[in-house]
């Protein structure tokens, strides 16, 4: 069991975003944190994946094996595609699931640079790498953004996938597909603390507004995020 143990944190004199959050991730279960923009859900997983030292508390039982998909993937990387996956497998010893690329349905040339790639494509290398071990923590901060439908379908399998071999996934979703994973353990985070959704049911509204009308969309009872279509 992974524990995370009374976390607060704050950025340097900033405000506090976390405010004493307490977690407990079973191995082979899958939990979603959603919340709106800005409220802590990246905080709350770079904690977790032990990418960032919180502040106060601690997280206890991560597991040696951690792949920790960030939101913003380097994409920007003159590495190539190949080597990038092969660079990542050395260093954990493990074989490239090149077939995963497949399965996503990645489209580019391996050999180009990262930098060179559309974000979806770019997007599927970075889930091959993290879903190169599924035998410990998997920590992906919006891992379907970016995706094309089929991927999104592809991504949802493969997490389940990960959950029934035994590892232990958080994830962050903006997209809606996060409620569509059975069995899947949600909570929303408001005011630094995440809180026990019962049943997200979440569906997707497309609301013609303002720009400025948009902040009060998503403030609105009931509305778990809000995405600008253009
Ligand atoms: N490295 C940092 N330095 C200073 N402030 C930060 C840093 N990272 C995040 N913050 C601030 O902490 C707060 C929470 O950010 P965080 O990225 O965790 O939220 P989020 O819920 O993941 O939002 P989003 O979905 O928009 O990424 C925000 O106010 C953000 O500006």
């Amino acid at each position: 069991m992974i524990t995370v143990d009374g976390v607060w944190m704050r950025y340097g004199r900033g405000p506090m975003v976390l405010w004493g959050v307490d977690l407990d991730l079973a191995p082979g279960s899958v939990t979603v944190v959603l919340g709106e923009n800005g409220c802590g859900k990246s905080t709350l997983l770079r904690i977790a994946a032990g990418v960032t030292v919180p502040s106060i508390g601690t997280v206890r039982g991560r597991p040696a094996s951690v792949s920790y998909l960030p939101e913003r993937f380097p994409d920007q990387l003159r590495l190539s595609a190949r080597a990038y996956l092969r660079h990542f497998a050395r260093i954990r010893r493990l074989p490239t699931r090149v077939e995963l690329l497949d399965r996503l349905g990645f489209a580019g040339d391996l050999d180009q640079p990262m930098a060179e790639l559309s974000k979806g494509n770019a997007q599927k290398v970075g889930l091959t790498q993290t879903f190169g071990a599924i035998d410990g923590f998997l920590v992906l901060d919006e891992p379907w953004a970016g995706l094309d439908v089929a991927a999104r379908a592809v991504l949802s399998d493969l997490v389940r996938e990960a959950a029934d071999a035994g590892a232990t996934v958080l994830v962050t979703d903006h997209t809606g597909a996060a409620a569509k994973l059975p069995g899947a353990t949600v909570y929303r985070m408001v005011d630094g603390l995440v809180q026990p959704v019962e049943d997200v049911g979440l569906v997707e509204v497309v609301v013609t507004c303002t720009s400025e009308a948009v902040d009060q969309v998503a403030k609105l009872p009931g509305v778990h995020s809000v995405r600008r279509a253009t």
